[in-house]
């Protein structure tokens, strides 16, 4: 109300409808404000006068009350005209509205507030539009756009702003599930010396590898255009603003904290696991040694896929649980039956229930040679038999073989009444590797991924196309038959295969035979002259891939990383590769480098790692070496990108296998050729000794004792 003295002014309804703007806040196109306007000329202001001139009332009655409403404003470059409404005058043509400029005595108060008001919601409406300190407010279409502009930019000042990073580190925590989110650092070019023990060792040329340096800078090279998940897409999403080197240090910050963590009891199966149809097995604890079935079964029959299980999925069991176990052992009662039964229905607590029941009355496992009476727990000290403590692992071994959809594991000893020497922490691992903290596992949006209907056709599956597995014409090849066996056909030895992953549209395809969980029941015995050894309890066919080697993965320069790491066999800390081979051979020959496939004395582009099953690992860490052997192995690819050199080895039958014959690999193949050829320069020397002659850079072997008629007499490990 009020103000001019001459003129009464009537509140305007700032929150009718009838706020009229004059100059459209929505004039996208930057032209003239009114459709009878001159088009703006070039170079000209854009912000011209409107031609209406401002109106005087000249000689009007000054006495009396004039009541009007501003129902619209002009823009100038630098002031603003009113237009008004008269309500008790018009002119002689019935118009009853004037221009009045900005300084006029009405009482622009209310008018200003309904205009911010108003502007405060079309800022509100327009989240859409980005608040950038460089934008040039004079380049946007209006004065008023500008204005909102302006004020949202107050506003995100004065209020807290949005984190995208934050946003960004959670995005990326979604997409990647139980995948941690690590990315590869930049890593030194590393001599590679590829003299440790297990090592798989071929002519692979290095330079067919690409260069691994997975930083998010050259995240783009890995990431085809098929890949489902990449950065470029991330960043576009969220905001453009996000630098990819601030994407890097957060993915890599995120990485810090991303240690596996290992439970050391296991969790409980959340139903992850009852995805797979698991298929039935003897009760671990219950069975006497298994009696093989005539044929085993095949991987497409039972082998039902599963998602690759996170590694506290998979992980499990501690030789301490055996401990702990023990000191709780009661004797045997009847009341145990009935626990029993109770643990192994109720899955998802399986071996935190181990802990609390009583294991059953003896089952016969042959322990000890036949003449000694199996001795029973002695309660009172807390000491259990051997065969007890077989059992124990027996049923622990196979309890997380099941929850990631496997066949059990057995243990038998039928030569004295020793226990495999495994360390109270030991942990087994069906199917996944646990990671150091300086191994930064790329995340899965690195990966490439397919969406083919046929895997089998690798030419046209792009996560084989990757592959090095090609014929002589360059042309990618599937590495299974079409009844999911090896199919043997890799170029040499240190090709990866690369399976389909878990970005891939196809979830069930034939070109995953490495992620079925393994039917093929195993059994961990005492050996005459190796140790123990392992053998599969059913006769296994030629190219039938078995499981993978497990353990702990660690950068090969850096052996023991943390002092918090029990490592009770070996406490020194290792900074080189050649400070870790100097370790104890009895303790080395757990150890797999990833890299032993690279010839010698190439460079090799890719960080080094190795393999560790002494804490943690599966029953492929009982396999012996013979000179005759009867697996193969090979590297395969599937939750890693192939170039970053973390595939696992695959172990493969490569003859056809009777039930309870040993399975052995030759844990350097390369020796042989080697052996020939120190033995041809050797040839004319006394005969006899010939025989055991070995390579310089043999010497510090074992013997060997396979016992096969080609025995090559030592053994690297
Ligand atoms: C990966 S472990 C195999 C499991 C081992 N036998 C055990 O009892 O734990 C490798 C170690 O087994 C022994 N070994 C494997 N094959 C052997 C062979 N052919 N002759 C002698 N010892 C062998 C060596 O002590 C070697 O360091």
């Amino acid at each position: 109300m009020v103000t001019r003295p001459d003129i009464e002014v009537l509140p305007s309804d700032s929150d009718s409808d009838g706020l009229s703007y004059v100059q459209s806040d929505i004039e996208e196109d930057g032209g003239s404000l009114f459709s009878d306007s001159p088009a703006p000329i070039e170079g000209q202001e854009r912000w011209r006068a409107s031609p209406t001139p401002v109106e005087t009332f000249g000689d009007v009655e000054m006495d009396r009350e004039w009541s009007c409403q501003i129902i619209g404003e002009e823009l100038d470059k630098d002031e603003k005209t009113l237009s008004v409404r008269w309500d008790n005058w018009q002119r002689a043509d019935g118009t009853n509205t004037t221009w009045e400029t900005d300084d006029t005595t009405v009482d622009l108060s209310v008018w200003k507030k309904a205009q911010k008001k108003h502007r405060r919601n079309l800022a509100n409406q327009t989240i859409e539009i980005d608040v950038h300190t460089t934008t040039d407010v004079h380049n946007t279409r209006t004065y008023l756009r500008s204005q909102a502009y302006q004020e949202k930019l107050d506003r995100v000042r004065r209020e807290p702003q949005p984190d995208y990073f934050a946003d960004m580190a959670k995005l990326l925590a979604k997409r990647q599930g139980d995948v941690q989110p690590n990315v590869i650092q930049r890593h030194a070019i590393y001599q590679g010396s590829s003299s440790s023990p297990l090592a798989l060792r071929s002519n692979q040329r290095a330079s067919t590898r690409q260069q691994t340096e997975l930083s998010i800078a050259s995240s783009t090279t890995l990431a085809r255009a098929s890949s489902t998940v990449s950065i470029a897409s991330v960043s576009s999403v969220t905001a453009t603003s996000i630098s990819k080197a601030h994407l890097a240090s957060l993915s890599q910050n995120s990485s810090s904290t991303s240690l596996p963590t290992v439970p050391s009891i296991p969790a409980l199966d959340k139903g992850k696991g009852k995805e797979v149809a698991i298929p039935e097995y003897p009760e671990p604890y219950s069975i006497d040694v298994p009696q093989p079935p005539s044929t085993a079964p095949s991987a497409k029959a039972k082998g039902k896929r599963r998602a690759p299980p996170s590694e506290a999925e998979d992980s499990d069991f501690s030789m301490s649980s055996v401990h702990a176990i023990s000191a709780q052992h009661p004797t045997a009662s009847s009341s145990a039956k009935k626990k029993r039964t109770r643990v192994i229905r109720s899955e998802s607590s399986e071996n935190v229930a181990m802990l609390q029941s009583p294991s059953p009355p003896s089952p016969p496992i042959r322990i000890g040679p036949p003449r000694r009476t199996p001795s029973t727990p002695n309660t009172s000290t807390g000491d259990i038999s051997p065969a007890h403590k077989l059992r124990q692992l027996q049923q622990a071994w196979s309890a997380v073989a099941k929850r990631n959809g496997a066949a059990p594991i057995y243990f038998v000893n039928e030569i004295d009444d020793s226990i495999p020497e495994l360390d109270p922490s030991f942990r087994y691992l069906e199917s996944t590797y646990i990671f150091s903290p300086t191994v930064q596992k790329p995340d899965a949006g690195f990966l490439t991924s397919c969406s083919c209907k046929d895997c089998r056709q690798a030419k046209t599956c792009d996560c084989q196309i990757v592959s090095e597995l090609r014929n002589e014409a360059d042309v990618p090849f599937f590495a299974y038959t079409h009844s999911g066996l090896y199919a043997f056909n890799l170029p040499r030895l240190g090709v990866e295969v690369v399976e389909c992953n878990q970005m891939c549209s196809c979830t069930n395809c034939d070109n995953r035979v490495s992620q079925i969980p393994r039917d093929v029941p195993v059994e961990v015995f005492k050996t005459r002259h190796c140790g123990w050894g392992v053998r599969p309890t059913i006769n296994v066919q030629r190219g039938k891939v078995l499981g993978i080697y497990t353990g702990f993965v660690h950068a090969s320069c850096l052996v023991r990383l943390s002092r918090r790491t029990r490592l009770p066999f070996d406490s020194k800390i290792y900074r080189t590769r050649e400070e870790a081979e100097s370790i104890p051979i009895e303790l080395s020959g757990y150890r797999f480098d990833l890299d032993g496939d690279e010839a010698e004395g190439i460079e090799v582009t890719h960080p080094l790692y190795t393999v560790d099953s002494r804490l943690h690992g599966n029953w492929t860490r009982f396999i012996n070496h013979s000179c005759s052997p009867n697996l193969e192995i090979y590297l395969v690819v599937h939750d890693t990108p192939p170039q970053c050199g973390l595939p696992y080895i695959a172990f493969v039958a490569s003859h056809d296998i009777p039930a309870r014959t040993e399975f052995t690999f030759d844990y350097d193949p390369k020796t042989l050729q080697k052996l020939a050829e120190v033995r041809a320069k050797a040839k004319g020397r006394k005969k006899g000794r010939n025989a055991m002659v070995m390579p310089e850079e043999m010497e510090g072997g074992q013997p060997c004792s396979c016992g096969s008629v080609q025995c090559r007499g030592f053994i690297i490990v």
